[in-house]
């Protein structure tokens, strides 16, 4: 008898189960069921709820869970993760290039400056050359 296959979770099945009336962990890519295991958890509902949706084997790891709470995890263990889920999540928390947008505005406000200056540079060659050919700027 072969074991029963494992059950591939995608990204948006972790993320929908975000509740206390269904929640789902994601643990060193694995999928667990918590939902029963909350009120009994010694660390209390809110730092669980708090990690669903996302990866919290970080989380998991940084309170040096004891042995004994390792062992929990089989039983509330429900499937993987889907790799490709991940890989779209990760591509997603990568900076992007800065919108388009964002470089037209910067075009406009280069555009409205030398608006601004050459009528300045206009006045003041004026003024400059009346000052030269006239000994006076009026
Ligand atoms: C299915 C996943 C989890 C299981 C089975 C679990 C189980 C346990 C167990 C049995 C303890 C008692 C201490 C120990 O034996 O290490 C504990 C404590 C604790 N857990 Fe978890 N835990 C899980 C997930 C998390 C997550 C995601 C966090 C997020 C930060 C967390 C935070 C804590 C904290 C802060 C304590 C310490 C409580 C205290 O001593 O005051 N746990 N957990």
């Amino acid at each position: 008898m072969s074991a029963a296959p494992i059950k591939i979770i995608k990204l948006e099945e972790l993320r929908a189960h975000n509740s206390k009336e269904s929640l789902y962990l994601l643990i060193h890519g694995k999928v667990y069921d918590c939902t029963k295991f909350l009120d009994e958890h010694p660390g209390g509902d809110e730092v669980m709820t708090a990690e669903s949706g996302q990866d919290a084997t970080e989380a998991f790891e940084d309170v040096g869970h004891s042995d004994e709470a390792r062992d929990l995890l089989p039983g509330m263990l429900i499937g993987e993760l889907e790799e490709n889920s991940v890989r779209q999540q990760k591509s997603k928390s990568s900076p992007l290039p800065p919108p388009p947008q964002a470089a037209r505005v910067s075009s406009v406000e280069q555009g409205s400056t030398l608006m601004y200056w050459a009528p300045l540079a206009l006045l003041a060659g004026w003024f400059g050359y009346r000052f030269y050919t006239t000994g006076t700027p009026y």
